[in-house]
């Protein structure tokens, strides 16, 4: 199925920002993992976040939807493993933590998910768990989604896990170790990638009482043996979905009002702000009323940028297809870590741009892909298929370079807004974007827009 995205001349004016996924997955795992009742406001839905809610349940988690908001019934540290199988899908993160935290189920559990997630690196974080006592079996190769935690617990101690890999190894570990009877202290060992994400974990996490130290230089975190209390979570807007119409803000001129967007959060993908504000596009946050204005009064990007993604990887899709219409000299680096998420990103994003004619060189760092630099133009012809490498975040990206093509490009892969952003059509549509599907077939998303 293929969904042909016309060009635009403009773009409307106001948007609304869907909630961060990884506040929200959090939020709903701490609140599992605590006794009592917790509330999540704000929250996301969309398939990750019901991902997560689907495994919370598995462990006996009580959790209902209510209007913009959740109510989560815990089941604190001694929760049941129900022999079941947990099916992370593609989310990396549930996978991760949730192998991490059935360490300390009373009946063992089987973790797996899709033909993706079963391909990404795990074997770093099956080590870590290994080193604290944990009993982890691969069910088919070796160091890779699916697995049997046999349960058992493990009694914390040290474990060390390379910085460079994935900062999901981290926070699962760091989710599990207030059950453990002792502190357990994860030691991270060179360059350390995605921060950000490690701070939206303590956030998550001291936000329940669990008491946490952390090394300045965050080379070593101790978690503290703790009960998860229940707690009241006030969800921001996703500032990775932003960065979508954030980017296309910034192609085309105009002012634009977008919903949901608060300057106070923990998200290193909050650049996107410094991004478009170094492109010329002014910025004004209203955070009493989470409003975001953006100014931009220029027809053309032009100027000579560099941008080192290490503490922003979920944008830097989105950079290569703002990159592509910076009339200079338009570098992003530090990207390494993206290599490994759903898709090779920056590969993917390389490849699709250069079909459409872009002047875009990947940049590679000991040997893998790293960044890229590409010397944009104000438009190009476009009339192309582009596929999206089964990946929402590439999908989402070709779709805003699209739009200042000089002919409609046909997308694949568009179903799978759903992961994080599924109110992506409706909010495009409504500022003015026009798309249809050229196969059979019925879309619930298209038609909603
Ligand atoms: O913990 C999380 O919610 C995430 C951590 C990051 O993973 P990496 O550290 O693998 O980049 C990020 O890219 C991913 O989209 C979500
Ligand atoms: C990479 C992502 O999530 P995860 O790693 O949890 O699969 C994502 O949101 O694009």
């Amino acid at each position: 199925m293929l969904l042909q995205v016309k060009p635009t001349a403009t773009l409307g004016d106001v948007a609304t920002i869907p909630s961060s996924k990884p506040e929200t997955q959090r939020a709903i795992l701490a609140a599992t993992l605590a006794e009592g009742k917790s509330v999540v406001r704000n929250d996301l839905r969309c398939l990750e976040t019901t991902t997560m809610k689907e495994a919370c349940r598995t462990i006996g988690a009580i959790i209902e939807e209510k209007d913009g908001y959740l109510e989560i019934q815990g089941v604190g540290s001694n929760f049941a493993g129900n022999k079941r199988v947990i099916d992370a899908l593609g989310s990396g993160l549930v996978f991760r933590v949730f192998t991490a935290i059935t360490s300390f189920g009373d009946t063992p559990e089987v973790l797996t998910g899709d033909a993706i997630l079963r391909g990404r690196v795990m074997a770093p974080l099956f080590d870590a768990l290994a080193q604290l006592g944990a009993n982890i079996s691969c069910v088919a190769d070796e160091g890779k989604a699916p697995v049997v935690n046999w349960g058992g617990g493990f009694k914390g101690g040290r474990c060390v896990i390379p910085g460079n890999v994935s900062s999901q190894f981290i926070t699962a570990v760091m989710f599990a170790a207030p059950m453990a009877p002792e502190p357990t202290e994860i030691v991270i060992e060179g360059e350390i990638l995605s921060i950000s994400y490690i701070r939206q974990t303590i956030e998550a996490m001291e936000k329940a009482g669990i008491r946490i130290d952390v090394a300045d230089d965050f080379t070593s975190i101790v978690v503290h043996p703790g009960q998860y209390q229940s707690a009241d979570y006030q969800i921001s807007g996703d500032y990775t979905s932003s960065s979508y119409i954030i980017g296309a803000a910034a192609l085309f001129q105009g002012t634009r009002v977008l919903k949901n967007m608060n300057s106070q959060s923990l998200q290193g993908e909050k650049a996107i702000i410094d991004v478009v504000k170094a492109l010329g596009v002014e910025v004004q946050f209203d955070d009493a009323n989470d409003e975001l204005t953006l100014i931009n009064n220029q027809t053309h990007l032009a100027g000579d940028f560099e941008f080192d993604a290490s503490d922003y990887p979920n944008i830097v899709p989105t950079l290569a297809a703002i990159g592509a219409f910076v009339e200079g000299t338009f570098r992003v680096v530090g990207g390494s870590i993206t290599r490994l998420h759903k898709s090779p990103r920056i590969k993917a994003m390389v490849s699709e741009l250069q079909k459409l004619g872009v002047d875009i060189t990947p940049l590679f760092k000991d040997g893998v892909y790293d960044g890229f630099e590409i010397h944009g133009k104000a438009s190009y012809q476009g009339g192309l298929e582009l596929s999206s490498w089964g990946d929402h975040r590439i999908f989402m990206s070709l779709f805003i370079a699209s739009l200042r093509c000089e002919r409609a490009c046909l997308l694949e892969g568009y179903a799978d807004v759903i992961c994080s952003f599924p109110d992506f059509f409706k909010e495009f549509s409504a500022m003015g974007v026009q798309f249809t599907e050229t196969e059979d077939g019925n879309s619930d998303l298209l038609k909603q827009a």
